[in-house]
């Protein structure tokens, strides 16, 4: 490496703005030239400054054909290192969201919370990889006061190796379900995987949110001292579920009714984590449920469409056995007059557990009382025939259908990993 990270983060003083792709480049921006499974950045740079980038930052000497190229060893580890060194300039909470389901909403639901009081930072979408944490990180203002930082994984290690990087002070695990598999190998090592962010706050006196009624968290907490516990009554904090028909409505302490926009019972479980940490910072609880009241769900996550004479709950942004699962369930209890229809789309990246889990899922929907089961996708599609199950090898044949025999009256779950993209089937609904 011909430049240092201090080195490096004097230019970012001067520069602090960072732009990976060429396609939207920002005046003025290091352009960091990763590699990826498409591309080599490397050979971007010149063209990242030709529109406008101060420095390209690469690890390729042949591209170092101009004096503004900074050459590094390896340009994604540099910016890990540069993000690591940016943190550790901020003396302020930095809380980790990890989690098999729910970490996104979470993270939103809390950034409106603590917004009411701090100056907060939070990851934008889900930029939670080995990528998308240093940028986070390196899109955090100096004022800032309280940062979120979301960290996805889908394999051993992931999680240890972002909090080398974010370095939390703060942090929690929504609930650990059969998600990634394929990467983990087994549930087992997913708890374990999982636990890395517990690892690192007891090794550094950081402070875990733990809710009480999960036991595999319940049991991973023995390790901490004194974790902040919510969801039993006497807890550090507690709210009671009203309803969810469709919409979530709860209770505080104080009897106090709050409606939500959210719908779907697991998100309560969302919303209870996010008054804990709230009420920890010291947010005032008016302050509390008013975010909450106030936030709209988009991107796909849990959203409650009226289109013509159907409703639709558009789930569409993942799927894995415990989000599917918790998604039939609350649609099973959906009060309403219109005839239910459930469409499942393929469940990815479950590993040798993906047959058994397919099948379960159709099993799981058959046991209940919808009008019609529909699944879609070539995992689906092989699983044993069942009664009153109609499966679909890919999604063009299921849109044929829906568009000769539109669905009308109807409430609607959809619910499918990303790959699928079933939101597309809104165009026939
Ligand atoms: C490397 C990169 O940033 N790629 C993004 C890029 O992809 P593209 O297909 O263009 O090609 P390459 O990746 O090969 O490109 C190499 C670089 O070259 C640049 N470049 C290319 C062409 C060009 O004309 N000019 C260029 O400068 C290019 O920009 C690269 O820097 O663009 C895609 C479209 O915008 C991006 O999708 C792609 O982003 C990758 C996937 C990425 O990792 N982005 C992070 C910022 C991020 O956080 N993304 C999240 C995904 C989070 C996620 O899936 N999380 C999982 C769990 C974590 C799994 C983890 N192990 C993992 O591997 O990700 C979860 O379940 O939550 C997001 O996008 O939401
Ligand atoms: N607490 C929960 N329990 C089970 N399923 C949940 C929970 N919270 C959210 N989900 C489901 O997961 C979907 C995605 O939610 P969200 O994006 O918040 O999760 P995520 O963990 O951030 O996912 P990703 O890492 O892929 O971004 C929701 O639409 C819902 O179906
Ligand atoms: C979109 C990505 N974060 C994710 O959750 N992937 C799984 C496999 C899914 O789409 O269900």
């Amino acid at each position: 490496m011909n430049i240092t990270i201090e080195q490096l983060y004097q230019i970012y003083r001067e520069h602090p703005l960072i732009s990976t792709d060429t396609r939207k480049i920002e005046t003025g921006s290091l352009f960091f030239a990763l590699k990826g499974a498409n591309f080599n950045g490397n050979k971007f740079a010149l063209q990242a400054l030709e529109k406008g980038a101060a420095y390209a930052i690469i690890d390729e000497e042949e591209f170092a054909t101009n004096e503004r190229c900074l050459l590094v060893d390896n340009v994604l580890t540099c910016l890990q290192e540069l993000s690591a060194f940016h943190r550790q300039q901020f003396d302020i909470p930095i809380i980790a969201v990890t989690g098999s389901n729910g970490k996104t909403t979470t993270k939103e639901l809390l950034n409106q919370v603590l917004s009411k009081k701090f100056k907060t930072h939070a990851t934008e979408g889900n930029f939670n990889n080995h990528i998308g944490v240093p940028l986070t990180l390196l899109k955090m203002p100096e004022d800032t006061e309280i940062a979120l930082i979301e960290m996805g994984d889908n394999h051993m290690g992931e999680v240890a190796a972002l909090c080398q990087i974010a370095h939390p002070t703060h942090g929690f695990i929504t609930n650990i379900g059969k998600d990634h598999l394929e990467g983990f190998g087994n549930f087992e090592n997913n708890i374990r995987a999982k636990s890395e962010i517990f690892d690192y706050l007891i090794k550094h006196d950081g402070i875990a949110f733990i809710n009480s009624k999960d036991p595999i968290l319940k049991n991973m907490a023995k390790r901490f001292k004194n974790p902040i516990w919510y969801g039993g009554e006497y807890d550090f904090a507690f709210l009671e579920l009203e309803g969810a028909h469709p919409y979530i409505s709860y209770k505080d302490r104080q009897e106090e009714l709050i409606q939500t926009q959210l719908i779907g019972a697991y998100n309560f479980e969302n919303i209870l984590l996010t008054f804990c940490i709230g009420k920890y910072f010291e947010v005032t609880n008016q302050d509390i449920h008013e975010a909450i009241r106030s936030y709209t769900p988009s991107n796909n996550r849990s959203q409650l469409i009226e289109k013509g004479s159907n409703i639709i709950i558009l789930d569409a942004y993942n799927a894995n056995p415990s989000s599917v699962e918790a998604a039939l369930e609350s649609f099973d209890s959906f009060e309403t007059k219109k005839e239910k229809v459930v469409i499942i789309g393929d469940m990815l990246e479950l590993g040798n557990i993906s047959e058994e889990e397919h099948q379960k899922m159709i099993e799981l929907a058959s046991s209940k009382s919808f009008e019609r089961r529909i699944f879609v996708g070539p995992l689906f599609h092989q699983s044993i025939e069942l009664e009153g199950i109609e499966k679909y090898a890919d999604k063009e044949l299921l849109v044929k259908n829906l568009t000769e025999n539109p669905l009308s009256n109807s409430a609607i779950l959809i619910k499918g990993s990303r790959g699928i993209k079933l939101e597309t089937l809104l165009d026939v609904l």
